[in-house]
């Protein structure tokens, strides 16, 4: 956590050196345009003030936000595409009739010479339902993100005081039998209609919904996509354990949907 922490830090001041306002390259350079701006301007209103005017600058803007304001990009940006690939590459390498097929449609549509793009997606429907399959079977955020009654509401006949913690168990509708006929099965055909095109289902929502939904979603899903792809263009996936002892569920008692541990061979095509 200190290394993660002196890193961001690090790269803070890096920006700070090289910050040409004209120009801003990232979300850290439009952070410090903008605190700048806020701290000029409680200076200016506050010219009386005398030492440090931290505490009158709003606590949105100032630094020490900014820093965590990374650290969660951090976090939430790396270990959440991280799971999911970790646990492609498992699946994949249980089910290999289903790898197979992923990689006839990557030969069809990209081919051997040129590297995935965005582009391919729309034209690949078995993989977009295989990426789609995988994140509802991985269920990586299962209990989502604590959030809270802005309101006292009633729902479904009880009454939640505003204020109350509320957790949307994710894992409620990625497994709802409902919406997917064998909820705890890896099949693609849960995301494909009878002429094998992509099929969308409201009730797959493992970046969660509404005003907060996943900040990342369009990211991570371009990621998951072009390294995915990008694996199935090159490489065979072999792993030494017999299929059946492959598990593609959770480590038991580990509410941060911990993956099981495998060693999986990348064996060029
Ligand atoms: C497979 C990848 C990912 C999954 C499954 C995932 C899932 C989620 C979930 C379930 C939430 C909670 C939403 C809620 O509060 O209801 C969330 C929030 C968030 N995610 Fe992701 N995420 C992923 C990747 C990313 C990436 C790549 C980024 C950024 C680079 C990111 C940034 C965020 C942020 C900033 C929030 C908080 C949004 C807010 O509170 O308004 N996530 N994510």
């Amino acid at each position: 956590m200190g290394k993660i922490q002196a890193f961001v830090l690090e790269k803070v001041k890096e920006h700070q050196k090289t910050l040409d306002k004209d120009c801003p390259r990232d979300y850290i350079d439009c952070f410090l345009i903008k605190m700048e701006e806020v701290i000029y301007k409680v200076i200016l209103q506050s010219k009386s003030l005398k030492g440090n005017h931290v505490w009158a600058i709003p606590k949105v803007i100032q630094k020490l936000t900014l820093n965590r304001k990374v650290m969660n990009l951090f976090f939430a940006g790396t270990e959440t595409t991280s799971n999911t690939l970790k646990r492609s590459l498992t699946i994949l390498s249980k089910y290999q009739d289903i790898l197979v097929k992923a990689q006839e449609e990557v030969d069809r549509v990209i081919g051997q010479n040129r590297c995935p793009s965005m582009e391919d997606r729309s034209k690949m429907p078995y993989m977009d339902a295989v990426i789609h399959e995988i994140q509802r079977v991985s269920d990586i955020v299962p209990l989502g993100l604590p959030h809270a009654t802005a309101q006292t509401t009633v729902f479904r006949g009880y009454t939640i005081p505003k204020g109350t913690t509320i957790f949307p168990l994710l894992t409620s509708v990625l497994k709802d039998p409902k919406y997917f006929p064998n909820p705890h099965t890896f099949d693609p055909g849960h995301f494909l209609d009878e002429k094998g095109s992509f099929r969308k289902k409201d009730a797959a929502m493992p970046f969660s919904m509404g005003k907060r939904i996943c900040l990342g979603e369009g990211m991570a899903r371009m990621e998951i996509f072009l390294f995915l792809s990008s694996i199935l263009q090159h490489f065979n996936l072999k792993c030494d354990e017999d299929p059946s002892n492959i598990y593609i569920n959770s480590m038991p008692n580990t509410n941060e949907a911990v993956p099981h541990t495998y060693k999986i061979r990348f064996m060029p095509r």
